[in-house]
C-alpha cells in the first residue's frame, strides 16, 4: 500500500465529488462524445451519456466506475483531453483537481512515509516507461502499428574500448557478448559511467530504451531486475533545465502526480541500487555547463552511487567525464543482426518472407552497405515487406535511398486517404520546403542545436497546411509535454502547464531538410563567404547533411568537396561525398587527382561504407588514368587471389591489380603475416604494372624469398621492396637478386635471431 492509498481511503468524498461537479460543467456534449470514443466507450454507453440532462456528469461517473479516474489519478482524462487538442480544458480540469483534492486531504503528510512514496514513485515511472517502450515506430507513418521496443530490439553488437596506454589514450576495441555485459562482465565491476557512442541512426536511443524496458518489466534475463531504481531521460528535453529532480518530475511523472521535487530527492536518496540512463548528449551539448545536474552526474560530482549510461554521437563527447568512464560503441547491423531483426520485427518468424527481403538487399551491394545503419535497414525492411516490390536498382547512395523512403511515405498517406496517383505523390514529395529547410539548418547549428519546437511556433514558420501534412506523414511528431512555470507571480494552480511540442521523427530527417538548404544556399546568389557558412555546421558531426547536399546538387557537391578537401581530416569524408554524386565526377576530377597524389589509406577500423567508397574512388582513378601515389592497406588484409589478380580486404571487397598505384604498403599491426601471404603480396605487386614500390610495415616477413621470376619482374621495372617494423627500427630493403633482406645503412643481412627477437603483439598503426 502506498502513501496515497493509505490516506485516500479515509479521504472525504466531498473533495472528489466537488471536483466532478465542477468538471462536469466544463464538458460539453460534443467534448464528452469525442472523449468517450477515444476512451473506447461502447455505442450503448455513449447513448446513455447523450440522453442524460448533464452529459458531463454522467460521463465522469462512468469514468469513475471504469476506474479511469479516482482520487489518486485522473491521467486518462487529462491525456484524452490533450490528445483532442483541448489543452485549455485539460488545464482547468487539473486546477480543479488540485484545488479540491488537496483541500480535502489536509492530513496527507507524504514525508512521513518515505517507503510508501517510493513505491508510488516507482509505480509511476514504470507506467511512464511502459508508455514510451510501447510507442516504437520503425517507420514513421505506421502510427497505427506502434510496437514494443522488446519486440524489435536486436542486440547488434557493442564494442568496448580496452585502454592499453595508461594516460596516452591508446587502446583497442573489443566485442562484448551482449548489451547486458556492462552489468555482469567482471571487467566493468568498478565502472560507474558508460559512455555509449554511435553514429547517427546506429541505435543509441533504442538501446537506452531497451534498458528502461528491462528494468520496468524486471526481465528475468536482465541484470537490471536487481536494480531498485532506473531513471531514463532523453536529454533533448532537458535543455535549459538545471535540476535533475525537476526533469524527473516533468518528464517521468504524470501531470497530476502529487510527488514534489523534494519527495523525488528523498526517494532517490533512499534507494539502494541505482542506474540512470541519459540518452542523446549530442542533442544537449549546448546546455553542458559545469552547473547543470547532467554535467555533475556524468562527472560524478552528483549521484555518485548511480551507474550512469550516457549515449551520444562520437562527434559530441562531453568534456567533463569521470575518469571511471568506460567507452563503448555501437557498430551497426551486420548480416546476422539484419536477419534476426527481419524475423523478429518484420515477418513474424516467416523465414520464406525473410529470405525474400534478404535477397532484395543482396541484389544491391551499395544498399547492403547503407543498411549497416540500423535506421536505414529498418525502414528498408519494413517498406520492402509492405510494398512487396524490389527496391529500385538506382538506390546507390544515401541521397537516393532517403529520397525513395520519403516518397514512400507520401505515397502511403495518399493511398490511405484515397488521393493517390503517381504524379501527385512525386510532386508533393518534391515540393520545396524552403522554410522547413531553413529551420532545420538553423536548428542544427553549432552547439545550439534545438530539435524541439512549440507547435504554434512551427506552424507560424512553415504554415498550417505543410505542418499538418508532415504530421500526417509522420515526419514531424507531436508530443504532449508538461512544463513547470516558475516565473514570479505564477499562481500555484498555474505552476504546471501542458503544451504540444513538435520534433522530427528522427534527427536524420532534420538533417535531410537541412541538406536541402545547404545545397540551395551554396549554389545560390548569396553564397559569398562559403568558408564561414560551412563553419556553421560541423561536417564531422553532421556528415549526412553534407553527403545528401552533394547527392542533391552536383554544383553544390563541387563546392562542398573543395571545402572538405581544405580542412584537416576532410579527405575521407570527401570520398563519401564524391560517391553520393552517382558517377558524375567530371567537375571534381582535379580534387580526385589531388587526393590520389597525396595517397590513400584503407583501414580495417573504417566502416564498410567508407571502405567501399574508397575502393570506388580507386576505380574512378583507374578509369580516368589518375595515378595513385601510394595506397596503404592497414590491418585489413584478408587474402590474395593470384588467379584473379586481386587482394581481398576484411570487408570482402577486392583490390584489382589494375589499380594504378605506385607504392603499396601492407600494414599489419593486429596480427602476424604468414609466409604464404607475404609471398603472395610480392607476386601480386609484380602483376601490377604501375607498382614501383612495396612496403611491409609492422609485421615480420619471411627471411628470404625464393621466387626468382617475380623478383626479376620487379627488378626489371625498377621497383623496390622495403620492410620496417616501426618508425624506430632499422629499414631493410629486399635484394631482388638474392631474395634476402639488407639493412639500408650498412647492407648487413638480419640474422635469424634478429627475426626471432622482433616484438610480437599489437602495436600502433603507422
Ligand atoms: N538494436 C536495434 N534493434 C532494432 N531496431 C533498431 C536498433 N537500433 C536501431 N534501430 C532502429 O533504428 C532507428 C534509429 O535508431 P536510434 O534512434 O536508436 O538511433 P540513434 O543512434 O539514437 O540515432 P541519432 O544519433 O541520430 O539520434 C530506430 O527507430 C529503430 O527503428
Amino acid at each position: 500500500m502506498d502513501a496515497f492509498t493509505s490516506t485516500s481511503k479515509t479521504a472525504s468524498n466531498e473533495g472528489f465529488g466537488r471536483f466532478v461537479v465542477e468538471v462536469a460543467s466544463l464538458l460539453t456534449l460534443v467534448t464528452v462524445k469525442k472523449l468517450a470514443v477515444l476512451l473506447n466507450f461502447s455505442p450503448a454507453e455513449i447513448d446513455i451519456i447523450e440522453r442524460d440532462p448533464i452529459p458531463g456528469y454522467q460521463f465522469l461517473s462512468a469514468l469513475r466506475e471504469k476506474g479511469f479516474i479516482c482520487e489518486e489519478s485522473i491521467s486518462p482524462l487529462i491525456d484524452s483531453l490533450n490528445s483532442s487538442d483541448l489543452h485549455g480544458i485539460a488545464e482547468n480540469v487539473m486546477k480543479s483537481f488540485r484545488r479540491n483534492i488537496t483541500r480535502s486531504h489536509p492530513q496527507r503528510d507524504l514525508t512521513s512515509d518515505i517507503q510508501g512514496k517510493k513505491e508510488h514513485f516507482l509505480k509511476e515511472i514504470r507506467e511512464t516507461y511502459e508508455d514510451i517502450c510501447n510507442g516504437v515506430q520503425p517507420v514513421p507513418y505506421l502510427r497505427q502499428r506502434l510496437m514494443c521496443v522488446d519486440n524489435v530490439f536486436t542486440d547488434s553488437g557493442l564494442e568496448y574500448f580496452h585502454k592499453q596506454g595508461g594516460t596516452t589514450g591508446e587502446g583497442m576495441w573489443g566485442k562484448l557478448d551482449s548489451y547486458n555485459s556492462i552489468f555482469i562482465d567482471p571487467r566493468f565491476l568498478q565502472a560507474m559511467v558508460f559512455l555509449i557512442l554511435g553514429e547517427p541512426g546506429y541505435g543509441k536511443s533504442t538501446l537506452a530504451l531497451q534498458y528502461a524496458y528491462d528494468w520496468c518489466k524486471r526481465s528475468l534475463s536482465s541484470p537490471l531486475k536487481e536494480v531498485e531504481i532506473l531513471i531514463f531521460l532523453r536529454l533533448r528535453y532537458l535543455k535549459g533545465l538545471a535540476s535533475i529532480f525537476s526533469a524527473i518530475k516533468q518528464f517521468l511523472l504524470p501531470c497530476d502526480s502529487r510527488l514534489s521535487e523534494s519527495d523525488i530527492e528523498d526517494i532517490i536518496l533512499n534507494c539502494n541500487s541505482k542506474v540512470i540512463v541519459l540518452d542523446g548528449f549530442d542533442e544537449y551539448l549546448s546546455s553542458d555547463n559545469a552547473n547543470s545536474d547532467v554535467t555533475k552526474i556524468i562527472s560524478r560530482q552528483m549521484f555518485r552511487d548511480f551507474r550512469v549510461i550516457l549515449t551520444t554521437r562520437p562527434s559530441s563527447i562531453p568534456t567533463r567525464l569521470s575518469y571511471k568512464t568506460e567507452k563503448l560503441r555501437l557498430i551497426g547491423f551486420d548480416k546476422q543482426s539484419r536477419e534476426r531483426y527481419i524475423l523478429k520485427a518484420v515477418v513474424d518468424c516467416n523465414s520464406e518472407a525473410a529470405a525474400k527481403i534478404v535477397q532484395r538487399l543482396q541484389q544491391n551491394p551499395v544498399l547492403a552497405d547503407i543498411c549497416q545503419v540500423p535506421l536505414f535497414f529498418v525502414m528498408f525492411a519494413h517498406l520492402t515487406y509492405e510494398k512487396e516490390t524490389s527496391f529500385d536498382s538506382v538506390l546507390d547512395s544515401v541521397t537516393s535511398f532517403f529520397r525513395y523512403v520519403v516518397s514512400c511515405f507520401y505515397e502511403h498517406i495518399q493511398i490511405k486517404t484515397g488521393s493517390y496517383n503517381t504524379a501527385t505523390a512525386t510532386s508533393r514529395c518534391a515540393t520545396t520546403h524552403h522554410q522547413l529547410n531553413k529551420l532545420a539548418f538553423e536548428s542544427l547549428q553549432g552547439k545550439n542545436q534545438r530539435l524541439v519546437w512549440r507547435k504554434d511556433t512551427l506552424i507560424e514558420k512553415i504554415g498550417k497546411i505543410k505542418y499538418n501534412e508532415l504530421v500526417e506523414i509522420g515526419i514531424l511528431v507531436e508530443e504532449n509535454v508538461m512544463t513547470i512555470v516558475d516565473d514570479p507571480g505564477t499562481s500555484a494552480a498555474d505552476h504546471i502547464q501542458r503544451r504540444t511540442d513538435v520534433t522530427f521523427y528522427h534527427k536524420l530527417f532534420c538533417e535531410w531538410y537541412a541538406a536541402h538548404y545547404v545545397a540551395d544556399y551554396v549554389t545560390g546568389p548569396y553564397a559569398s563567404n562559403l568558408q564561414k557558412f560551412f563553419e556553421l555546421l560541423s561536417p564531422f558531426s553532421l556528415q549526412y547533411v553534407y553527403r545528401i547536399a552533394c547527392g542533391l546538387n552536383p554544383a553544390a557537391a563541387e563546392k562542398i568537396i573543395h571545402y572538405l578537401h581544405s580542412i584537416e581530416g576532410g579527405d575521407k569524408f570527401a570520398i563519401l561525398c564524391i560517391l553520393e554524386q552517382t558517377g558524375k565526377v567530371d567537375k571534381i576530377k582535379d580534387i580526385i587527382r589531388r587526393m590520389c597524389s597525396q595517397g590513400i589509406i584503407i583501414s580495417g577500423h573504417e566502416s564498410l561504407l567508407l571502405q567501399r567508397s574508397t575502393m570506388q574512388l580507386l576505380e574512378i582513378a583507374g578509369r580516368n588514368e589518375i595515378p595513385i601515389e601510394y595506397l596503404i592497406l592497414s590491418n585489413c588484409l584478408q587474402s590474395v587471389d593470384l588467379a584473379t589478380g586481386s587482394i581481398r580486404i576484411t570487408s570482402g571487397l577486392a583490390l584489382s591489380s589494375k589499380t594504378p598505384v605506385s607504392l603499396l604498403q601492407i600494414s599489419m599491426t593486429n596480427r602476424e603475416i604468414t609466409e604464404d601471404e607475404a609471398i603472395a603480396i610480392l607476386e601480386f605487386s609484380s602483376m601490377c604494372p604501375s607498382i614501383r614500390g612495396l612496403r611491409y610495415w609492422g609485421c615480420v616477413p619471411p627471411v628470404s624469398f625464393r621466387c626468382g621470376s617475380t623478383l626479376s619482374t620487379l627488378k626489371s621495372r625498377g621497383a623496390t621492396v622495403w620492410w620496417r617494423w616501426d618508425e624506430y627500427s632499422p629499414r631493410y630493403y629486399l635484394n631482388l637478386q638474392s631474395g634476402r633482406w639488407e639493412n639500408i645503412c650498412d647492407q648487413s643481412e638480419p640474422t635469424a635471431n634478429d627475426f626471432e627477437q622482433m616484438p610480437r603483439g599489437s602495436r600502433q598503426e603507422s
